[in-house]
This record gives structure tokens, sequence and C-alpha cells, in this order.
């Protein structure tokens, strides 16, 4: 497994960090067959796996009951689970109640939390509880409804320093990495020089010290409309479509099952049952 420090390293020397979503056992054992860096069971699960029209709806035991199943699947790959909405603002014995939860029964490497300001103090509490924290600056999805839908961030001058002061921000807060969403690639470049910490892109061009890319849109899994960010690189969705058509189309033909597929008795115990069984 890479550990913060080598995937530090990586950043140093300028090799890519690869990082993808998982939401299941078969999926993260894919990825880290296919030599994946990061796994993120991200609360997009919300969105592709189970249906629902934005992140916001996703629970603590959704992301549980999910970061439970990646772990399985991928013992030796750095597990990031994404906090769902909600659960990192308030007290700090709440946020550090749900935090702890999430990550005993997760088995996770880290958390990650969306924004800055009022999130600095959850990272720097959650750090020095023991928890490394990513932080996710830009879009964040989770404030979709304030922001008014999902638009690139950053694109002012303005909002770019914020961006930069927020990040150098997340590192002083203990953050051990930043994934950044939907901002210009000129911004990730200067962000990636300002903080020692890896920072991983989505939407956010090549300047990244890596990238994240959704399981089912890398796949094309699912009926969603890809962003325009996304690139799928094979077209999972068709061959399942296939998969289904041949099987509805073999049982109502008759060929499935076949022979091959069939449990036989056998004879003598068919003939006792024609003459009536055991008398
Ligand atoms: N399937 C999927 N992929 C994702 O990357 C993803 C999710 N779902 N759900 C949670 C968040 C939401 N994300 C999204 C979703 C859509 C756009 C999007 O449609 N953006 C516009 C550009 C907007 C602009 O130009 O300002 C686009 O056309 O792609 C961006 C981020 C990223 N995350
Ligand atoms: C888009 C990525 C970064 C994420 O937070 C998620 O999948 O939930
Ligand atoms: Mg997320």
């Amino acid at each position: 497994m890479k550990t913060i420090t080598e995937l530090k390293r990586m950043k140093t020397e300028g090799s890519k960090i690869v990082m993808m979503t998982a939401y299941d056992y078969p999926t993260a054992a894919f990825a880290e067959k296919s030599d994946v860096d990061l796994l993120l069971v991200g609360d997009s699960l919300g969105m592709v796996v189970l249906g629902y029209p934005s992140t916001v709806y996703v629970t603590s035991e959704d992301m549980i009951h999910h970061g439970k199943a990646v772990r399985r699947g991928a013992r030796d790959t750095f597990l990031v689970v994404d906090l769902p909405f909600g659960t990192f603002r308030g007290s700090q014995d709440r946020i550090l109640t749900e935090a702890i939860r999430v990550f005993q029964e997760t088995g996770a490497d880290a958390l990650k939390v969306e924004g800055a300001d009022e999130v600095l103090d959850t990272i720097q509490l959650l750090t020095s509880t023991g928890i490394p924290v990513v932080a996710h600056l830009g879009l964040l999805p989770q404030s979709a409804s304030v922001i008014g839908g999902y638009k690139v961030q950053g694109k002012t001058a303005d909002a770019a320093r914020k961006l930069l002061d927020d990040a150098k921000l997340c590192e002083q807060a203990g953050a051990c990495m930043i994934v950044v969403e939907c901002i210009p690639h000129q911004l990730t470049a200067q962000l990636a020089a300002a903080v020692s910490i890896p920072v991983i892109g989505i939407g956010a061009g090549a300047e990244a010290d890596g990238q994240v890319l959704v399981f089912h849109d890398l796949v094309k899994y699912g009926d969603h409309r890809l962003p325009k960010f996304a690139e799928s690189f094979s077209d999972a969705g068709a061959v399942i479509q296939d998969g289904i058509r041949s099987y509805t189309n073999a049982v109502r033909t008759g060929t499935f099952p076949g022979k091959q597929h069939h449990f036989t008795m056998k004879e003598e115990e068919l003939m006792n049952l024609y003459g009536g069984g055991s008398q």
C-alpha cells in the first residue's frame, strides 16, 4: 500500500497519482489488481449507485456499508472515505463521534471533507485525533444547492486567490492531501506548487499531482450524463445491456438452460419415483 509519505514523494518526483472511486467489493478488487494508487468511497455513490438526485441524501450508514465492502475487496490500497453531507459540522463531540465511527467501521486510511472556512477546524480536530484528512476544494457537490449547480469554480482572480489561500490553510490544518474539483487548469498548477501535499484533480486539468474519476464514468456504467471533464475508457454499460438482452433471448427461445446446466437424478431413483417410490 502507498503511504502518505510515498504519495508525497510521487508528487516531488512528478509521477502521477491514480485515484478512482469504488463502491463495492468486485470494483475494489479490480482496482487493486490494476495497481490503482488510491481508492475513494465517494458520496457520489448516492447518485451513481443509489439513484438520488444529489449527494445530500447520503448517510454515514451508507458510507460505512459501501466502505466496508470496498475495504474487503482492496485490503492493500490506500482507502479514502467521504464524510457525507451534514456530518462534519456542529459540535466537536458530534463531529468526532461520527468521524470515529466511519473511520473505525470502514477501516479507511483517511476521511475526506468538503470545504475550507469552518471546515478547517474539523480538519484540525480529526487530524489531532489521529484520523488523516483529505481536503476537497473547488466545486463542492454537497453545496451545489447553494452555489447554484455543478459549476466551474475559481474562474476570477479573486476566487482563485481565495482557493489558493484555502489550500494553504487546509495544509496548515493538517490535511494530508487535497482533492480539487472543476477549477481552471492554470489555477491547479499554482495550487499544486503552493502546497507540499498531493493535489488530486477532477475536472482540474493535467497539472494536478494526480487524477480521480468516478468509476461509473470511467467505465461508462449507468445511464447518467457524463460530466464534461470525464472520459470513459470502456463501455461497461453496453456490455451489460448486451448480456441482459442475450439472457432474456436465451430463456425465451429455450437455449438456456442447456444440458450442461442440468442436475441429474440417478436412473434407479427415477424408476422408484415412477414406480411410486418406497413401498
Ligand atoms: N457521475 C458522476 N460523476 C462525477 O464526477 C460526480 C458525480 N457523479 N456526482 C457527484 C459529483 C458532482 N460532479 C459533477 C457533476 C456534473 C458536473 C457538470 O455537469 N459540469 C458541467 C460544467 C459546468 C460549467 O461549465 O460551469 C458540465 O457540462 O460538465 C460537474 C461535476 C462531480 N461528481
Ligand atoms: C468526485 C469525487 C472527488 C468525490 O468526492 C465523490 O466521488 O464523491
Ligand atoms: Mg464526494
